[in-house]
């Protein structure tokens, strides 16, 4: 497993399973779990102090409300740690968000947006970080950008049905 995909609870899945769609996208094996900061403390430690020695080389963390989990992870290794803000009900994911974004100096969480597209962008920053080291992933992430180009430049009438 290349991706750890970790989320706060399984009512995080509907959102995350963006980021595993468009890992899955890249052929990129990963591997998803609930691990929790707050509701299982330890079996957070023992996974972010193992994950580098498994394999991992990006751990994806989502969570929402007061979303402690992506940067206690990154507390606890020194992978890249991607956290996305999962839309909570009472705040529609502020909360998630600034609970992730506003790290304190000296411990890193790359924030992605709110959501599915945060979801989905983290899947395909953890590619991009990948790509460095891979050329072949390096060029299945420019096809795929280029497709993108190419629909919007062959479609760009708005009102186009
Ligand atoms: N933010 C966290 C953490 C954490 O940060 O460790 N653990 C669970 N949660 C979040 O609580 C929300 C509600 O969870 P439930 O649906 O299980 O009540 C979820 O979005 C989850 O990510």
């Amino acid at each position: 497993m290349k991706v750890g995909i970790i989320m706060g609870s399984k009512s995080d899945w509907p959102t995350m399973s963006h980021a595993a769609a468009m890992l899955d996208q890249f052929g990129i094996a990963y591997e998803t779990q609930v691990v929790s900061a707050h509701r299982t403390p330890q079996l957070l430690a023992d996974y972010a102090q193992g994950a580098q020695q498994r394999g991992l080389k990006v751990i994806i963390a989502g969570a929402g409300g007061a979303a402690h989990l992506p940067g206690m992870c990154a507390a606890f290794t020194s992978l890249p740690v991607l956290g996305v803000p999962v839309q909570s009900r009472a705040l529609k994911g502020m909360d998630s968000l600034l609970s992730i974004v506003q790290m304190p100096k000296g411990v890193a969480v790359g924030t992605l947006a709110i959501g599915e597209s945060g979801a989905a962008n983290a899947g395909l920053l953890a590619a991009q970080i990948l790509a460095t080291s891979d050329t072949d992933l390096l060029a299945k992430v420019d096809a795929f950008r280029a497709k993108q180009t190419q629909q919007v430049l062959e479609h760009p009438d708005p009102s186009e049905a």
